[in-house]
């Protein structure tokens, strides 16, 4: 009895003592930044609404209502600092100092540990500098030929579901994913896992399990504690999932390291002739078996998180960028057609239609280049960062306690009206250079920018490349033909999306929860 009164009394001092703590900072914070007001203890969650594209339509709403100003949300006790306004964007993603990540990147510190996207401080300082290589362009040359022989496969694949479809539309944002798995399985780990033609992997199954259990924890009061989460039958699931993935990864490492010991395989230098066709194509896991730090290789636990980190973000992002820009070409007939004439041009000769790109031939796809620069402004794979404060810190004007996490939500700064004109309207000429000398640098930012952008920038540019270049070459890409919505609608909180309209939602990256479908007909 008396342990019940003990705990209960405790618990209303934590109660209380929060409380304060939360009025004091509420009170810093909303002299600084509006926002939509908080209730006690749940903050802003409630408001957020109750199911996944629910949370990202009132999000949305909240960056119109205060015309894209910075402002400030509660995720139950913790406030979050949106940071709209292109001077404190440049500032943020700008600094040195503010690199700092916490919330909510550690969900994922279960799989990704102090892995690159994950990391902080030296640790990450030093593996910065050791995996930079591992995108050296004579390595993504390398690449290119995994990206090349995968998208053939992949064009077999949407040739044989559009037969399937007889004209109908049909879903392709499960399919794509499938490409961009085999193209980062064999390029990170030199590991084919033929997704496309359908082959069941376990990794493929576990990755799945585990960016659906973190979206799950995202938005949840609840499973976001640690504490609670384990009580989950998610937790059990991640458990699982990881467990799979060590028992996978540990097999494919020791055969990449007997591989790299053989006496017929020399570790890949950069200034070999990587195009070599008898030696195995370079993977990204060599770089880390053959690296060493402070004079010591890398253990198996440091070698996981970086593999696990590739194979989450260098698959994940690609996907959702190749997805949204095939929607967009659906519905922009004029940018599709422009982009396509760009491919007829250099691809006139008789087997154009099938040759795989170049590296040259792909740097000359200016036009495609705009057509995917505008699909990551409105449909940016990662659309929200974030960062933490370790300091009491000043951000030009603002004044931010030590343990502020501040976010920068990358696709309301490439929706912001007062940077494009018309933002919801596809226009990829507005990215020619003439008219970008206006703007500003860092009103559009989907790598991010600064010392903690996006490492693999070059590397999801080709595959962007190759696979549209290709599909533009074999497809004309046309609407679903129940679906009405216009891009404005797709992001407007008022609108319910019909049949084969997108419902977007935040697995971490952009998708959409009902699938992205089109109609592809045969040139
Ligand atoms: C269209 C595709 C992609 C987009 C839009 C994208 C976007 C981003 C963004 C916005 C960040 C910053 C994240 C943050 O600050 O929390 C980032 C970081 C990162 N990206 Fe990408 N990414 C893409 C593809 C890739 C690929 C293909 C790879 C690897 C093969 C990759 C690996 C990474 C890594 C390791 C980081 C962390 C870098 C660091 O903090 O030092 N990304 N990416």
């Amino acid at each position: 009895m008396l342990y019940v009164v003990a705990l209960g009394v405790a618990a209303v001092l934590c109660y209380i003592l929060l409380a304060r703590r939360n009025a004091r900072l509420y009170q810093l914070l909303s002299g600084q930044f509006p926002g939509p007001r908080p209730f006690p203890i749940v903050g802003n969650l409630l408001q957020l609404g109750f199911t996944p594209d629910a949370y990202l339509r009132t999000l949305l709403k909240w960056f119109k209502q205060y015309n894209y100003k910075n402002i400030c949300l509660w995720a139950g006790p913790l406030p979050y600092i949106m940071f709209v306004e292109n001077n404190y964007v440049e500032h943020i993603l700008s600094s040195t100092a503010l690199t700092y990540k916490y919330e909510p990147y550690n969900l994922l510190y279960p799989w990704l540990g102090s892995g690159l996207l994950t990391g902080n401080g030296h640790q990450w300082a030093v593996r910065r500098k050791l995996i930079t290589p591992s995108f050296h362009f004579r390595i993504l040359r390398d690449f290119l030929h995994i990206m090349n022989e995968t998208s053939g496969r992949f064009m077999k694949l949407l040739e044989h579901e559009s037969e399937a479809a007889q004209g109908a539309a049909f879903d392709v944002q499960a399919l794509v994913n499938r490409n961009t798995i085999d193209v980062i399985c064999e390029t990170a780990m030199g590991t084919r896992v033929n997704s496309i033609e359908g082959r069941p992997s376990p990794i493929v199954g576990a990755i799945d399990s585990l960016c659906h259990i973190i979206s799950e924890r995202v938005f949840s009061l609840f499973k976001r504690s640690d504490s609670f989460f384990k009580c989950t039958r998610l937790y059990k699931q991640q458990q699982q999932a990881l467990m799979t993935l060590r028992t996978e990864f540990a097999q494919i490492i020791e055969q990449r390291r007997r591989l790299l010991q053989a006496a017929s395989y020399e570790a890949p230098q950069l200034d070999d002739d990587l195009l070599d066709a008898k030696r195995p194509k370079m993977a990204f896991l060599d770089n880390l078996l053959t690296a060493e730090v402070d004079g010591k290789p890398l253990t198996f636990e440091e070698i996981f998180e970086e593999v696990s980190t590739f194979m989450f973000e260098g698959h994940d992002t690609t996907a959702s960028a190749i997805t949204f820009a095939i929607w967009c070409l659906a519905w922009s007939p004029d940018a599709q057609q422009r982009a396509y004439e760009e491919q007829a041009r250099m691809y006139a000769t008789a087997d154009g239609r099938e040759r795989d790109p170049t590296h040259q031939e792909l740097q000359d796809m200016k036009y495609l280049d705009l057509v995917i620069k505008e699909t990551l402004r409105l449909f940016p794979s990662v659309p929200f960062i974030f960062r933490t404060m370790r300091e009491a810190t000043t951000i030009l004007d603002k004044h931010l306690p030590k343990d502020t996490t501040i976010g920068l939500p990358i696709l309301a700064i490439g929706h912001c009206p007062h940077s494009f004109e018309a933002p919801y309207e596809f226009r990829p000429e507005r990215f020619e250079a003439a008219e970008r000398t206006k703007a500003n640098a860092f009103d559009n930012v989907p790598f991010s920018a600064g010392p903690r952008n996006c490492i693999g920038q070059k590397f999801a540019l080709l595959e962007l490349k190759v696979t549209l270049s290709k599909l533009l070459r074999r497809f004309h890409i046309l609407p679903a033909p129940l679906a009405k919505q216009t891009i404005a609608q797709v992001f407007d909180h008022t609108y319910m999306p019909g049949p084969q309209e997108l419902r977007l939602h935040l697995p971490i990256t952009l998708k959409s929860l009902s699938g992205v479908p089109v109609r592809l007909q045969r040139r």
